[in-house]
């Protein structure tokens, strides 16, 4: 399967049309398999997305059975304001009452050299030795074209290996712990959560302009369903 836009007019509806993505995907895999994995992303964008999550679908998605992961952390305590466990605890696992054990934060308490090694491990053992295959990993974009914690001319974006990395963001001028890109693109769905007219030269770059990772590094995310979900602004910049 190719990539799929799926645009909306306002960020009201681009939210309501993921959360809908999000519990079809968790009904269907939990069907199946009798779990749903998903790697949540940080930033301010998923905050309306887990608050929607936590209250329209309370009730229809088997949330006992949803194992939450982080496609990338900030390397901060996780009681910090910029941390992305922190967010989604707020706004997702305490309003669900999630089991702690069926969150896998990254343990920044170790430093992020030893935080990515240890999640590393958690993925080998919770995918049972094999590579971890995610249900639905959700992505953000940032307007210089960086996803997770993929930053432009970074060591992270050549490594080949589906991965947990630490690396020194100059750019942020922090710590961070990322999935790769292999890592993400092993999962089964891919969805990006973009909205709003800053994002729309970033979006440009990833759909249209010519391959240059270096650059505009989520367009190193391929899948086999790679979906958009984006309100007409963020992909205001598109050739219609
Ligand atoms: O840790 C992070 O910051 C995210 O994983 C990052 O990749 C984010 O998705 C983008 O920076 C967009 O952030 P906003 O949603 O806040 O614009």
């Amino acid at each position: 399967m190719g990539v799929k836009l799926n645009i909306y007019k306002t960020d009201t509806e681009v939210l309501a049309s993921l959360a809908k993505y999000f519990a079809d995907l968790a009904k269907k895999y939990i069907a199946a398999n009798d779990r749903f994995t998903v790697a949540l992303s940080g930033g301010s964008s998923p905050k309306k997305l887990h608050e929607l999550l936590a209250s329209e679908y309370r009730d229809t998605i088997d949330w006992d059975k949803v194992y939450f992961f982080f496609g990338d952390e900030r390397d901060v305590p996780l009681t910090d304001s910029q941390s992305n466990y922190l967010m989604a605890k707020q706004t997702l696992f305490d309003p669900l009452e999630i089991d702690p054990s069926h969150v896998f934060a990254v343990q920044t308490n170790l430093g992020a050299e030893e935080a990515a090694k240890a999640y590393t491990l958690n993925l080998i053992n919770f995918f049972d030795g094999h590579n971890a295959c995610f249900d639905l990993v959700i992505l953000g974009l940032g307007d210089n074209s960086h996803t997770a914690s993929l930053f432009p001319h970074t060591s992270v974006l050549t490594d080949e290996s589906a991965s947990i990395q630490a690396l020194y963001i100059d750019e942020v001028k922090m710590n961070r712990i990322t999935f790769t890109a292999p890592l993400i693109n092993n999962a089964h769905h891919i969805a990006f959560l973009v909205y709003g007219a800053g994002k729309a030269e970033a979006v440009k770059h990833i759909l249209e302009d010519n391959k240059n990772i270096q650059e505009y590094p989520a367009q190193l995310i391929k899948g086999n369903d790679l979906q958009w979900f984006l309100d007409e602004p963020a992909a205001g910049k598109l050739e219609k």
